[in-house]
């Protein structure tokens, strides 16, 4: 990681944190991975090879930054975020971390996104709306391609509104479970090639 990341990334922490413990309204509160899942994270994509990667829940783009820097060259993640305010601090933060070319930001509903969309992804992470996971479900798993993996933030800090996604996941023949202790608790499904 670049110094200049590494800057930005440990003012986004503190900002979250300040911000977080300072406004009541959730949807004005960032709900930032923690560091230790961005490193999680950036290990997941190098070890691959992720080319696509699909984040639902771009907030400030935190999160987003560890994806994107670790991608190779070429690669690129796309984020879904519908609060205008968070999108707009999250296109400048990746202008500020020089990584625009490799994001593309989708601005809209998550859902609606996932039920229109097509596209595979090598990695798929999971970090918005925990109750409406289970009714796109099958629109989650189709957008991880076979040899790719799902990565679920909140499975531990959040684990009973997540239980009947996981358990989906977990009865699933195409996938290979387990949850990672890191940060907030983050559930790994891999989906096999057939
Ligand atoms: C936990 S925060 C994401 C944090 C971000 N991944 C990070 O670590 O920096 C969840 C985000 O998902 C967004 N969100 C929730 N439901 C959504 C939906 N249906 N469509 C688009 N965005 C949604 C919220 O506005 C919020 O910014």
């Amino acid at each position: 990681m670049t110094p200049t990341l590494n800057t930005l990334l440990t003012g986004l922490e503190q900002r979250g944190k300040d911000n977080d413990a300072r406004v009541s309204e959730r949807r004005r509160k960032y709900l930032n991975i923690t560091r230790d899942t961005g490193e999680f994270l950036a290990v997941l994509v190098k070890a691959i090879r992720a080319g696509r990667v699909l984040e639902i829940g771009t907030s400030n783009g935190y999160s987003t930054l560890w994806l994107a820097s670790s991608l190779n060259n070429g690669g690129r993640v796309v984020t879904v975020e519908f609060d205008n305010d968070k999108i707009g601090e999250a296109k400048a933060n990746f202008q500020r971390a020089g990584l625009v070319d490799r994001i593309e930001q989708i601005e809209g509903d998550a859902v609606t996104y996932l039920r229109g969309n097509t596209a595979t992804f090598d990695l798929v992470f999971l970090d918005a709306d925990r109750s409406q996971y289970l009714d796109v479900a099958d629109r989650i798993m189709e957008a991880v391609k076979p040899g790719g993996v799902l990565v679920c933030d909140n499975a531990l800090s959040h684990a009973a509104e997540m239980a009947d996604f996981i358990a989906h996941l977990q009865q699933h023949p195409r996938f290979t479970t387990c949850l990672v202790p890191v940060g907030k608790g983050e559930f790994v499904a891999y989906k096999s090639c057939l």
